[in-house]
């Protein structure tokens, strides 16, 4: 992971004398994308709005790599960002021109190329000379997309980028933000879509209540679950196996991280009845649930 590209320090906003965040901080790094998770109202599109620079916080400060970009409004140069769904564009012009257009926004020159090659990306050359106006709900997501490709930022801020999108879609945005990130991007979201984070993000952030209550790691480690005969016996005896890193106790089960046919064998060699054996997913959801329910 690559150097901090997005840093929210000690961010607040309240409108009027409500407050909707409360001191939340977080960093993005090159090549990380970190996800936003909360229940409706718990400040997920403030947070993105005032991390683009869109909305000024009440207290706080935002660095895109290094500079303020409340204060300094070129540092968006390094932000691609979706903050509305679907984005706006000009539903009488067709999908290119929309482009060409917003391009010429950024002082894109010779940006055919680029275009034609973020379209294509994004699955939209076959209605790239078609109206936006009678573009489908995930089309224009799609576009939104393509737009905040297309000045190839190092930072992607995406409010629910797959809200809208058919499964086709989905696997796509997830496609996207695994290649933005082995690019070198670092992208932050928002999503209510719990399950499917791990494919695609290292951290996410949970927001409630105007705080951020917890950042999880998801690290990629397999982990897997054994039910065994004694497992606390069995879980001190694994841990004297090579090829054993961790073994720890679950509800009765021990949870493996190591080389699972080795400790498979070695248990039943030691005489222990092993009764299940299966990979073990971290449940996101249910963790999100829980701490959203004692927030
Ligand atoms: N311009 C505004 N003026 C007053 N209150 C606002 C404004 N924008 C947002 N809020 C309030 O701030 C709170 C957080 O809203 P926000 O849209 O950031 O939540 P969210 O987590 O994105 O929700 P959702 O999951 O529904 O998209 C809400 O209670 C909302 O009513």
């Amino acid at each position: 992971m690559g150097e901090e590209a997005l840093s929210i320090q000690r961010l607040s906003k309240r409108y009027g004398r409500r407050p909707v965040l409360e001191g939340v901080s977080l960093s993005v790094r090159l090549g990380e994308v970190y996800a936003l998770a909360g229940p409706n109202g718990s400040g997920k599109t403030t947070l993105i709005r005032l991390a683009t620079g869109l909305a000024f916080p009440t207290q706080g400060e935002v660095f895109l790599l290094g500079e303020d970009v409340h204060k300094t409004p070129a540092a968006r140069r390094h932000l691609g960002a979706v903050v509305e769904a679907p984005a706006a564009f000009y539903p009488h012009l067709t999908g290119r021109a929309n482009l060409e257009r917003h391009a010429y926004l950024l002082g894109l020159s010779r940006a055919e190329e680029r275009i034609r090659e973020v379209l294509a990306r994004l699955r939209l050359l076959a209605v790239a000379d078609q109206k936006v106006g009678g573009y489908s709900l995930g089309q224009r997501q799609r576009l939104g997309l393509a737009a905040a490709l297309l000045s190839d930022p190092k930072v992607l801020v995406l409010d629910e980028p797959t809200s809208g999108l058919d499964p086709e879609g989905v696997e796509l945005v997830h496609t996207l933000l695994a290649e933005a990130s082995r690019e070198g991007r670092a992208v932050l979201l928002s999503t209510h879509h719990l399950r499917e984070v791990s494919a695609y993000a290292h951290r996410v952030g949970i927001l409630g209540g105007g705080r951020l209550l917890e950042e999880v790691v998801l690290d990629g480690v397999r982990r897997y679950a054994l039910e065994v005969s004694e497992p606390e016996r069995a879980r001190a005896f694994l841990l004297t196996q090579p090829g054993v890193l961790r073994a720890s106790l679950m509800r009765g089960r021990i949870l493996l991280e190591g080389d699972p046919e080795a400790a498979l064998s070695a248990l039943v060699r030691e005489g222990f009845r092993v009764r299940a054996f299966y990979p073990h997913t971290f449940d996101l959801l249910d963790y999100y649930q829980e701490k959203v329910a004692h927030a």
